[in-house]
C-alpha cells in the first residue's frame, strides 16, 4: 500500500485551473521529486498535500489515513507532515537547539534534549547547539531545517526547492547528506525542484508535471531513456527530432541513415519522429563539403574535450567528436547516430 496516494486532484486559483486530474503515489521510505517547468503547479501540489490549500476535488491519503475526499478535509496540523523550504525558515532569535526543539510538544525537558542531541548528531552539527542561525553557513542552516522537520518524526516530509540558495560547489554534497539523513529516518518525502540534476541526485522516483498533471512517474533512468511524451523527453535533456520511417521494430530510416534501436518498439505507426540526444551523435570529419555534410558553427572547450555546435535538420545542438580529434570551425563534418534505445514519437 502506498504511503501517499493522490487521485484526481484539482485546484484552481481565481477560476484558473492549476491542477487537474493529478494522480501521484509515494511508497513508504520513497523520495519522489516533482519536476517541471516554472509555473506548472509543483508548489501548489505540495501545499495541497500539506493541507495549506483545500483542493476543489480529489482523494488523498497519507499513511492509510484519508486527508482529502468529497466532504472531507483534514487540517494541516493533523496531517503529521514535516516541511523544509528554500529560505530555511529558522527562527533567527532561537539557538540551533531551540529551533530543533520548537515543534516538540508533549515531551519532558529531558526527552526533548535527548531528541535534539540525536538530531544534531544525525545532521553532524553536534558542536553547534548554542549557535544562532546567522552564525551558520547556508548548508548548515539547511541541516538545522531538516533536523527540525524530522525531530517530531513526521509521517511525510515535504521539501520545496531546499537547495536553491546553496552554493553550487557544496550543493551536491548537501544533497547527498540530506538524502542519507532522510533514508536513515525511513521517512517518505516529496521534493520539489526545477533542476533535473538535483532531482537525479536526490530522488528515487521522478514525477514530471505538465499542464497541472503528472505526465510520467518513474525512475530517473526510465524517464530519461523511455519518456512517454515529447514533454518528458525534452524536460529531461536536450535533443533533436529527426523525421523517421519505421523499417523494422528496431530500425528507423532518417535523413542521416538508419538509426538502430537496442530495444524493439511495438508501434503500429510507420511514420513519426525520433528524438536523438547529443551523446548518441558522433561527429566525423568529411573529406569535402557536399549535400550530406554539415558545418561546425562553434567549438567549445569543456575541460576534458571539445564540443561542437552544429545545425542538424534545422535544430542546433552541441555534440562531441569521434575519439579525441580536434575539429575546426566551418569544417565539413558528417554525423553518425550510435545504436541506443530510440525514442520514437508517431505523427
Ligand atoms: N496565490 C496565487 N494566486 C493566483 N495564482 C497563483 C497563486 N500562486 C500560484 N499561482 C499560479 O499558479 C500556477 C502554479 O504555481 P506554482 O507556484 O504551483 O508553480 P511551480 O511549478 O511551483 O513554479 P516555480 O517552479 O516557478 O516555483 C502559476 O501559474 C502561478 O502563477
Amino acid at each position: 500500500m502506498s504511503h501517499l496516494i493522490i487521485k484526481d486532484l484539482a485546484y484552481q486559483y481565481n477560476a484558473t485551473h492549476v491542477l487537474s486530474e493529478l494522480n501521484l503515489n509515494v511508497e513508504q521510505d520513497e523520495i519522489v521529486c516533482l519536476l517541471g517547468a516554472s509555473g506548472c503547479g509543483k508548489t501548489t501540489t505540495l501545499k495541497a498535500i500539506a493541507g495549506i490549500l483545500q483542493p476543489e476535488q480529489g482523494y488523498m491519503s497519507i499513511d492509510s489515513k484519508v486527508v482529502n475526499d468529497s466532504g472531507l478535509f483534514v487540517a494541516p496540523e493533523k496531517r503529521n507532515i514535516g516541511m523544509m523550504f528554500q529560505d530555511y525558515a529558522l527562527f533567527p532569535h532561537l539557538t540551533v537547539s531551540d529551533n530543533i526543539a520548537f515543534g516538540l510538544s508533549n515531551m519532558s525537558k529531558a526527552q526533548k534534549r535527548e531528541r535534539v542531541d540525536e538530531m544534531l548528531s544525525l545532521v553532524k552539527l553536534d558542536g553547534c547547539a548554542q549557535r544562532y542561525p546567522h552564525q551558520l553557513s547556508g548548508g548548515q542552516q539547511q541541516r538545522v531545517a531538516i533536523a527540525r522537520a524530522l525531530a517530531y518524526k513526521p509521517s511525510l516530509l515535504l521539501l520545496d526547492e531546499p537547495f536553491s540558495n546553496i552554493d553550487t560547489q557544496v550543493r551536491f554534497e548537501l544533497i547527498a547528506d540530506i538524502r542519507r539523513i532522510i533514508k536513515a529516518q525511513q521517512v517518505s518525502a516529496v521534493f520539489v525542484t526545477h533542476s533535473k540534476e538535483e532531482a537525479f541526485a536526490f530522488a528515487d522516483t521522478l514525477a514530471v508535471m505538465h499542464g497541472g498533471k503528472i505526465a510520467q512517474q518513474g525512475s530517473p533512468e526510465q524517464l530519461f531513456s523511455q519518456p512517454n511524451s515529447k514533454v518528458v523527453a525534452e524536460f529531461l535533456g536536450t535533443g533533436i527530432y529527426l523525421t523517421a520511417k519505421v523499417l523494422t521494430p528496431t530500425e528507423y530510416e532518417t535523413a542521416f541513415g538508419v538509426v538502430q534501436s537496442l530495444t524493439a518498439s511495438n508501434t503500429n505507426c510507420q511514420q513519426g519522429q525520433v528524438y536523438i540526444r547529443p551523446h548518441h551523435i558522433q561527429l566525423c570529419e568529411a573529406a569535402h563539403s557536399d549535400a550530406n555534410s554539415l558545418t561546425i558553427l562553434h567549438r567549445r572547450f569543456i575541460g576534458t574535450r571539445y564540443v561542437y555546435r552544429i545545425n542538424i535538420a534545422g535544430q542546433e545542438c552541441e555534440v562531441a567528436a569521434e575519439q579525441d580529434r580536434v575539429l575546426a570551425v566551418e569544417q565539413p563534418v558528417k554525423i553518425k547516430i550510435m545504436p541506443h534505445t530510440v525514442n520514437f514519437f508517431h505523427d
